[in-house]
């Protein structure tokens, strides 16, 4: 259970987040729609302690981010390349991480298999840099980095954006399958409305910052997204 306070970012007089109250279940999928501008990056990044809140509390599974290091135990988080180690190979990275999750190599490589279609035969086995990767098979490795060590939660910032069409259908199939063998939570931003209700249990709508719809209902959330979009 993932549980947001009265939680306001202010940069000078603008107040660019203010949530009053957001409870996610556990292995829901909470996708978050919003403009450009709304706040879903600073939510993620103040629910992911990147950013100091000017007010409020971010609790995820009885911790509260900002005061204790557990919650990182079981948090996976793709939110952009910052996020890598430019320096490295995929393969060089994975590796890494391997060691700092204490996985084996058999259990990296069966992570790994799961994302052989997404990875398309462009990521593992190549010499070339993390920093040279397309804006695409940079997120391939973020998000397959982020669900590494088996998370109970993870968060994804525009996991659709600069991923051609075939492996945004193969990106779905891989978090539905994710969803349903591991009941991860799944916190995804989206500016992609067919995704994100595709695969998205509930859908929140951010505007200036604060919270203006949250529909649960699977039938009615692309009627309403339409309406809101289209204005
Ligand atoms: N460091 C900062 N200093 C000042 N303003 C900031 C800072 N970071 C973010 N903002 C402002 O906060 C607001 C919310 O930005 P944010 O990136 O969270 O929106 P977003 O919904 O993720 O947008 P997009 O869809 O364009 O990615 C914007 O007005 C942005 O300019």
């Amino acid at each position: 259970m993932i549980s947001v306070k009265n939680l306001k970012k202010q940069y000078k007089e603008a107040v660019v987040l203010d949530v009053e109250t957001l409870d996610i279940s556990t292995s829901e999928c909470f996708g978050l729609v919003g403009n450009n501008g709304a706040g879903k990056t600073t939510l993620f990044r103040i629910m992911l302690d990147l950013v100091r809140p000017t007010d409020g509390t971010v609790i995820i599974n009885g911790h509260q981010v900002n005061q204790d290091e557990e919650w990182k135990k079981f948090t996976g988080a793709y939110l952009d390349e910052h996020m890598l180690l430019a320096y490295l190979t995929p393969d060089e990275y994975f590796q890494t991480l391997r060691k700092i999750y204490g996985m084996s190599e058999a259990d990296l490589e069966v992570h790994l298999g799961k994302f052989s279609e997404l990875f398309n035969d462009e990521i593992r086995g190549k010499k070339k840099y993390i920093r040279d990767l397309s804006k695409g098979n940079l997120k391939k490795v973020g998000i397959a980095a982020a669900l590494m060590g088996n998370p109970e939660v993870v968060f994804l910032d525009e996991p659709f954006e600069n991923l051609d069409p075939s492996s945004q259908i193969r990106l779905k199939k891989l978090i539905l399958k994710e969803k349903e063998d591991s009941r991860t939570t799944f916190l995804i931003s989206s500016h992609d409305l067919n995704h994100v209700t595709e695969i998205c249990d509930r859908i929140v709508l951010l505007e200036k910052g604060k919270i203006i719809r949250d529909l649960q209902e699977k039938e009615a959330m692309m009627s309403e997204l339409e309406a809101y979009f289209t204005g």
